[in-house]
């Protein structure tokens, strides 16, 4: 049993994530990413959508077979007997079963009233039952959903005996007090199962809007490495887990000092860059040029980093620039063994500033090269 204070990460990288245009991987990709997630130390991996492709159907089973019994292996289907038998017979013990309840979908997409609505969550949900599944239901687009109609839904997947209900922002229209909101009411209307939030960054607040949701009683998180995902991206894996243990002193399973090697493999097998600023694993999330900045940093870390580098995997990175002072310029001169006294370490100072100030880049070498003019004199 866990603790209330354990949050399960739900990981669907391999499913959300790669139904992003311009991502493609391989069954072979596919399973080197789901052990890394296993090693990681996610709490379910959802591996894909069995019935969407051959391949899929294939990277399903194979993830199975490597990381299956340690980790919960699930699939996405939708509500219909076809899709749930092809991830049976993929060997699936877990299923993902969607179905969505808004109207808009309902009217230009599923064409099904809501009553046909209802009939088809309690099918599918009993259905997957019957075949001894875990049933994790999510009603698509719930966020647009009318409130009363929603609670009929998640509540007829309850009595259909779903084990999970996830509350997908889908089109990423919540924002952090709204979601809270609706999830408290989600929380009271399914009897003690276990409540999952997942959440799309159409407005930037996927990560907001996933805590907002364990504020208010969610105890799972979906999410994937970097964002990745449809349009905006979904709430990201090393956001979400990060503020969770360091802002809200949640538990969560992750091996967070394997986050930026995780981050670094789906970046290179999606072939989608991480961005410089991104929070927590990107190339800057602990760099410094600031001479105020670098000078904190150098006598204690935790003046400018609200983590450390290491806990993530991360790397600390003091640059120099037209922003450097002199505390930082000796750190990294000593650290190539040039040692200057305060006068000289000044005039580099000034050389350093003087060619940030025409656009150079400066690096560790030019800093050498400067001090090196001063070292004999
Ligand atoms: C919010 C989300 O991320 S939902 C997941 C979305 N992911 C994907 O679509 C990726 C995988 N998808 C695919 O490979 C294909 O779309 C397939 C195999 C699922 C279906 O392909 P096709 O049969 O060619 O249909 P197409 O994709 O054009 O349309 C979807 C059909 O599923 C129906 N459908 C959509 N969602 C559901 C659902 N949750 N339950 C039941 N039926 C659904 C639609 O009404 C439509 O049915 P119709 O063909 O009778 O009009
Ligand atoms: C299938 C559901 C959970 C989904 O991906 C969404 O609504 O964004």
């Amino acid at each position: 049993m866990f603790s209330t204070r354990r949050i399960r990460i739900f990981d669907t990288t391999l499913r959300d994530g790669e139904q992003a245009p311009g991502i493609d991987l391989t069954v072979e990709q596919k399973v080197r990413i789901a052990r890394q997630l296993q090693r990681l130390g996610v709490d379910v991996i959802e591996a894909g959508f069995p019935a969407s492709s051959e391949g899929e159907f294939i990277a399903t089973k194979k993830i199975l077979e490597e990381v299956g019994d340690s980790v919960e292996v699930t699939g996405l289907a939708r509500a219909n007997k076809n899709d749930i038998d092809k991830g049976i017979e993929a060997g699936l013990s877990s299923i993902h079963v969607f179905i969505a309840t808004s109207d808009i979908h309902l009217k230009y997409k599923l064409k099904l009233t809501r009553e046909q609505v209802l009939d088809r969550i309690y099918e599918s949900v009993r259905y997957a039952k019957s075949h001894g599944l875990v049933v994790e239901y999510s009603p698509e687009d719930a966020t647009r959903t009318d409130e009363d109609f929603l609670i009929q839904a998640v509540k007829t997947a309850v009595e259909a005996g779903a084990d999970r209900v996830n509350i997908p922002d889908t089109v990423g229209t919540m924002y952090p007090f709204k979601f809270y909101d609706l999830i408290k009411k989600v929380v009271n209307a399914t009897s003690g199962r276990i409540v999952s939030v997942h959440c799309h960054n159409d407005f930037g607040l996927a990560t907001a809007n996933s805590l907002a949701g364990v504020q208010a009683g969610a105890r799972q998180v979906h999410v994937t490495v970097n964002g990745i995902g449809e349009r905006a991206g979904n709430a990201s894996l090393e956001e979400v887990v990060m503020a969770l243990k360091k802002l809200m002193d949640y538990e969560v399973g992750v091996k967070t000092w394997l986050l930026y090697d995780t981050s670094r493999l789906v970046s290179e097998l999606s072939g989608v860059p991480v961005p410089y600023f991104k929070a927590i694993v990107g190339e800057n999330a602990f760099g410094h040029e600031a001479g105020i900045h670098v000078h904190g940093v150098i006598e204690n870390p935790l003046t400018y980093e609200p983590m450390s580098p290491e806990e993530v995997g991360n790397f600390r990175r003091l640059a120099l620039g037209k922003h450097s002072g002199i505390h930082g310029l000796r750190k990294i001169l000593e650290e190539d063994g040039i040692h200057l006294d305060d006068e000289k370490l000044k005039a580099v100072l000034q050389e350093v500033k003087r060619m940030a100030d025409t656009g150079k880049k400066i690096t560790a070498e030019d800093a050498k090269r400067i001090a090196s003019k001063y070292l004999n004199t």
